[in-house]
């Protein structure tokens, strides 16, 4: 069984191979570089969730390829102000793709403006910050949770809502 993640960034990877490594499937995962799309900054809860399941849907096409997971960054605007949302999709053939959502946090107003003049996260995470690659290491929700819970984490969840609600590994 061949299971790829749609995606070589290094905090998405490591999410998705902790998880499979928890629940007993030795495997080894094929990140795929896997296109999302949507925009580079999806702007609401269904352009996230489509982005995640066209990574996931994408994968599929590579032949042997059994299982394919995708996970996605965005945001959302609320009454509350502008969230970091994230979502995943778990896809195989002649299959109904399963989706889940994570964890979402309200960000700071200086960084939702950024956003809503145009610019992405990752970005404008590492200007605030002054960290590089912020989007592969701790992530904005690291950062804004003072490392409580760091991007990966957050993915491993949406890993386990994802390979829970498929069940059955060993069949
Ligand atoms: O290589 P890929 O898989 O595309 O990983 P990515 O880090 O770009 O992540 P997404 O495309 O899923 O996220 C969409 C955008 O939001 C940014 N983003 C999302 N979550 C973030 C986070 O926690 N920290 C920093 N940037 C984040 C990201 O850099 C993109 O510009
Ligand atoms: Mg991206």
């Amino acid at each position: 069984m061949k299971i790829a993640v749609g995606s070589k960034n290094a905090a998405k990877i490591k999410a998705a191979e902790t998880v499979l490594w928890d629940i007993g499937n030795q495997n080894e995962l094929f990140p795929i570089d896997a296109p999302s799309n949507v925009s580079g900054m999806p702007f609401s809860d269904e352009e996230t969730m489509t982005g995640a399941m066209n990574r996931a849907e994408f994968c599929l096409t590579h032949e042997d390829i059994d299982i394919a997971i995708g996970l996605e960054g965005g945001v959302t605007e609320t009454q509350h102000g502008l969230f970091l949302i994230n979502y995943g999709a778990l896809a195989e053939r002649d299959k109904e793709t399963i989706v889940a959502g994570g964890a979402r946090i309200k960000l700071p107003e200086e960084i939702a403006e950024r956003l809503r003049a145009g610019e992405e996260l990752g970005p404008v995470m590492e200007d605030y910050s002054k960290n590089k690659n912020v989007r592969s290491n701790e992530g904005a929700i690291g950062i804004f949770t003072h490392g409580m819970v760091n991007r990966d984490e957050m993915f491993m969840h949406i890993m386990k809502l994802l390979v829970g609600q498929r069940g059955d590994w060993h069949k």
